[in-house]
């Protein structure tokens, strides 16, 4: 509980540094846990009076904790983005951010008005939702076609990048999956020639040996279909197993016709954009990778819920095991994420979340060889799940999950797998942030066979997803630690790099600085190359 409404400090406007500060470790830091910390997150939450409104609107920062021979530092920078850079030129918002629209330029007279309503769309390039390798470069992004090549060590912002420079996309995701050999896949929107839509799955390949950039050899690996003619669904995650790719189509819909039309109209922002389907449901789709394919002939169904993040997915005995984390309903979770909602008090927060979707993680399992004969038959045969599917007469399947973990209000969200091992097969764990009421208050380890949970919480902190780093020469798969970066505004250095046991949900250290540290969404780490 947070009568305090310490939370409300996590959204509010810092200062970047001009160089690193240093931390006061306690506790025992692992001696091989050696790299950076990086991660991306609103750092600025106005520019001047005008106040951007939603989560996802602040400018982007990047964090970076350094941990080399037991010690460690703390760096934080504004990305350079071209959102960022007008703003601060023009001291007012310029590029329409997720829930905040951009306004004219007040001072421009009422015929260049004019044509900058007209110019069309500027997407915005404000990169706080990630960062990510592609070959060698580590990349800061949100979900649109541009990303933003940054120095990992001097957190300099290096060059912008338009991906549609090298792929038919309009956007992809910030949550991208890698191969074993450095291949990265990735899901986004594509607005085809007459608006024929569909999701593309783009492949970016490992580091070139000529040391090419690797983007100029990306490519569209596999096609699949919207369900909806004008209004492709909202795509924040996707699941890849060793064979195949999962898409879940969810009824929080991009309405194409509203975007277009209405995107020079003063006032419009993405958020407007977006629309509910009550009916429509869900969809899965699959993929297979080699040689890619749509396997169009199974279509999975089952009722309407948003989905950001997939855990992790996997086949077994001719099924796909998909584990997602998952919001009962269609009415879109991100209505609820107004920084007003965010910075209210205690109470109001949670009559807020009180109307918005109830949060489970789930598990659905797609049976992959479907014959006539077997309608109306549950086709699940694993034996160690519940979740069904039933082939109906009309050719569908439908699916009812098997639930993980399930608590009023309580989210179990951001999650991580010990993903260089277990990404794409059978695994025990999960990791993730819980949400109570939408406020970051604890870690927590889940079991995904025996639905067992542990738990970190501390009075009055506000942690930040978990990153699992497997121990070297691990032979457990729980075996690492898990890095999570935690704001406690009462203390006296009330920000700190936490490092728990992943095994036990123990504290092995923490490095405590002295500063806020606002929220951060996702980020990744880079260990010391010698
Ligand atoms: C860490 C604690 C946070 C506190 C509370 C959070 C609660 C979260 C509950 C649910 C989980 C949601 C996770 C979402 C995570 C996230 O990072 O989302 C950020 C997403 C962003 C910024 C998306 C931006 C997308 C844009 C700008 C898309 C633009 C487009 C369209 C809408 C249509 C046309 C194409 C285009 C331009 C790509
Ligand atoms: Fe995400």
């Amino acid at each position: 509980m947070h009568p305090a409404a310490g939370y409300r400090k996590i959204f509010e406007t810092v200062e970047e540094l001009n160089e690193p500060l240093p931390t006061e470790v306690t506790g025992v830091l692992p001696s091989w846990l050696s790299g950076s910390l990086l991660r991306m997150g609103p750092g600025l939450f106005e520019v001047g009076a005008e106040p951007f409104h939603h989560l996802f609107d602040g400018q982007a920062l990047i964090h970076k904790f350094d941990l080399r021979e037991g010690h460690v530092t703390y760096h934080r920078r504004y990305i350079r983005s071209d959102a960022y850079v007008r703003a601060m030129a023009e001291k007012r918002v310029v590029i329409t951010e997720f829930g905040t629209a951009a306004y004219p330029d007040p001072c421009k007279n009422i015929f260049s008005r004019f044509f900058t309503y007209f110019q069309g769309i500027e997407v915005t390039d404000n990169c706080l939702v990630n960062i990510y390798p592609i070959g060698e470069d580590f990349y800061a992004v949100t979900e649109t076609n541009f990303i933003t090549k940054v120095d990992p060590d001097s957190l300099e912002t290096l060059k912008k990048v338009d991906l549609c420079d090298y792929l038919s996309v309009n956007g992809v995701t910030a949550h991208p999956h890698t191969d074993a050999d450095g291949s990265v896949y990735n899901i986004g929107n594509c607005f085809g020639k007459n608006m024929s839509l569909a999701y593309n799955i783009i492949k970016i390949p490992p580091p070139q040996k000529d040391g090419s950039d690797p983007l100029k050899r990306s490519e569209v690996v596999v096609q699949l279909p919207s369900s909806e003619r004008f209004k492709p669904s909202y795509v924040h995650s996707f699941g890849m197993t060793e064979n195949h790719f999962v898409f879940v189509e969810q009824p929080v819909k991009i309405n194409l016709l509203k975007f277009l039309s209405s995107w020079s109209l003063r006032g419009t922002n993405y958020m407007d954009c977006f629309e509910s389907n009550e009916y429509i449901g869900t969809w899965f789709h699959v993929a297979t990778r080699d040689p890619a394919a749509y396997l169009s002939s199974h279509k999975f169904r089952t009722s309407a819920f948003n989905v950001f993040h997939h855990i992790n997915a996997y086949e077994d005995q001719g099924f796909i095991v998909v584990d997602l984390c998952t919001w009962k309903g269609s009415d879109f979770v991100y209505n609820y994420l107004y920084l007003a909602n965010m910075r209210a008090e205690w109470d109001k927060v949670k009559e807020s979340a009180m109307r918005a979707p109830q949060p489970e993680v789930r598990r659905y399992v797609l049976p992959l060889d479907i014959y006539r004969e077997e309608q109306g038959k549950n086709l699940v045969s694993l034996s160690y799940t519940t979740a069904t599917a039933v082939l109906r007469s009309d050719g569908t399947v439908w699916l009812e999950p098997e639930v993980l973990f399930s608590g009023p209000r309580q989210a179990f969200e951001f999650p991580q797998i010990n993903y260089s091992r277990c990404s794409g097969k059978n695994y025990r764990y999960v990791y993730g942030l819980g949400l109570n009421h939408f406020i970051p208050d604890r870690i927590v380890k889940l079991n995904v066979r025996t639905k067992d949970t542990r738990l970190w919480q501390e009075e009055d902190s506000y942690p930040s997803e978990p990153l699992f780093i497997p121990t070297p020469e691990a032979i457990d798969e729980d075996d690492g630690v898990l890095l999570s970066i935690v704001v406690k505004p009462g203390a006296e250095r009330p920000s700190f790099l936490l490092v728990l046991d992943a095994r036990q949900m123990t504290e092995l250290a923490r490095a405590s600085v002295n500063t806020i540290i606002p929220v951060t969404l996702h980020g990744t780490y880079k260990p010391r190359t010698p």
